[in-house]
């Protein structure tokens, strides 16, 4: 599918972020789980934050490639799991479209499945979530971008000739 479906960025610092996984963590704590799998590579991030919360030491992965950055290509899982998620919190950064949660939800039926954001389309197929997202934005995480030099406005604008 075409990056084109997306009009705006919807920009996650790294303190939004621990912020963010701290707050889901709240509604998670109650609960007792056998362990956590993270689904590579955006969930590892906020599995190592609400592992720590929580206490849990023991952490599987479910490895699957499907964004070549904003475009959504084939769906492959690189490595599966061989239970059925009874008992496990299972975590990504995000659901999307729902492509794959909708593939790891088959594998892992019995999981308890959390991404910290979620847009409309995707929503449906996680247990919970944290801060809705807008399915035409973008969301960019911090692993992603690094912070650079903004040339003053006047500058900016001298050198586009738009001003004396
Ligand atoms: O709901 P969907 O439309 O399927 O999109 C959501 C998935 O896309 C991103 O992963 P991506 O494939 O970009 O790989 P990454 O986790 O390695 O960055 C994100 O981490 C989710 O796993
Ligand atoms: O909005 C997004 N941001 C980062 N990765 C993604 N993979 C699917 N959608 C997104
Ligand atoms: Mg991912």
């Amino acid at each position: 599918m075409s990056s084109e479906r997306y009009r705006n960025y919807f920009t996650i610092t790294w303190d939004r972020l621990h912020r963010d996984v701290r707050a889901l963590c709240h509604q998670l704590v109650e609960r007792d789980f056998v362990g956590i799998v993270a689904i590579t590579r955006g969930g590892l991030i906020p599995a190592a934050l609400i592992a720590r919360e929580l206490d849990i030491r023991l952490i599987d992965t479910v490895c699957i490639s499907s964004y070549d950055k904003m475009a959504q290509g084939r769906l492959d899982v690189l490595k599966g799991i061989d239970h059925d998620g009874d008992g496990w919190l299972l975590i990504d950064d995000l659901v999307d479209t729902g492509k794959t949660a909708g593939a790891v939800r088959r594998m892992l039926p019995k999981a308890h499945f959390v991404t910290v954001y979620a847009k409309p389309d995707g929503r449906p197929l996680v247990d919970q979530y944290l801060t809705e997202v807008s399915q035409d934005s973008w969301i960019q995480f911090p692993w992603d971008t690094g912070i650079s030099f903004v040339e003053p406005l006047v500058d900016q604008l001298r050198s586009r000739g738009e001003s004396s």
